[in-house]
């Protein structure tokens, strides 16, 4: 059932979902493996000064931007929020969002703590998740063996983790991601759960209880 054939949602925002962990927790596999299992989520490309890994495409990982670029969109009050996470510039492109919303669709923004909070104090409705590994150890296998960062950027990343694992008290959920699947699973678990919020539903209830009455 969408939005639309509903009596009760027919004019309801989308979700905005914020997911967060350390790096090489496995954030953007598990995006990947969400977006296939619900077709309507709508993933937030972000903008960034990184480098493009091998594989990566313009326009689907990230929008690859010059620093001139980056910072001319931070004055262009281009973005929802941005960060600079290990001597790159991160930012979320805050109109495709809102259109996002606006539509009624669902979206997720897999970004680092400081924008997430950022994007909290905007959006404080949104729902925040924060992504674990199952140790520290296996983090640190993770993002070693996916063999895209240099030992001088891992060791500036596993540091990072510290602080970002510090911070999670501000988010509404945290998921271990100790299998993919299981952890998309909780993942959905929580957005049916958000839909079914009483909020989406009460100002439609009040106003048919208003006409019939
Ligand atoms: N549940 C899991 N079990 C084992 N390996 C996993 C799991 N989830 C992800 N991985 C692997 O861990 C590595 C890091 O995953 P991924 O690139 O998705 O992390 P990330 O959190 O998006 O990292 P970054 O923030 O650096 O972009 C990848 O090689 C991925 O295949
Ligand atoms: N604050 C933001 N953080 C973002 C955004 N897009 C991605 N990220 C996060 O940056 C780190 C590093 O990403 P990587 O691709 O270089 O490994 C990771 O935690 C991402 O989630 C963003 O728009 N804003």
């Amino acid at each position: 059932m969408t939005n639309k054939e509903c009596q009760w949602g027919g004019e309801e925002r989308g979700i905005l979902i914020v997911l967060s962990g350390p790096s090489g927790v496995g954030k953007g596999t598990v995006c990947s493996a969400l977006r296939s299992m619900s077709k309507d989520l709508v993933y937030s490309v972000s903008a960034t000064t990184r480098l493009p890994r091998e594989g990566e495409i313009d326009g689907v990982n990230y929008f690859f931007k010059t620093r001139e670029q980056f910072l001319s969109m931070i004055d262009n009050e281009e973005l929802l929020e941005w960060a600079e996470y290990v001597g790159n510039y991160y930012g979320t492109p805050k109109a495709f969002v809102e259109q996002t919303l606006a539509s009624g669709k669902d979206i997720i923004l897999e970004i680092e703590v400081q924008g997430a909070l950022k994007v909290k104090e905007k959006f404080p409705e949104g729902v925040f998740i924060f992504l674990l590994p199952p140790s520290i150890d296996e983090l640190q296998n993770r993002i070693t063996n996916r063999g895209t960062e240099s030992e001088e950027t891992i060791r500036k990343r596993m540091t990072a983790a510290v602080e970002e694992i510090s911070l999670s008290e501000h988010y509404d959920y945290i998921i271990v991601n100790d299998k993919v699947e299981a952890a998309c699973n909780r993942i959905r678990s929580i957005m049916v759960a958000e839909h079914c919020k009483k909020e989406r539903y009460l100002p439609k209830i009040k106003k048919w209880i208003e006409e019939v009455l």
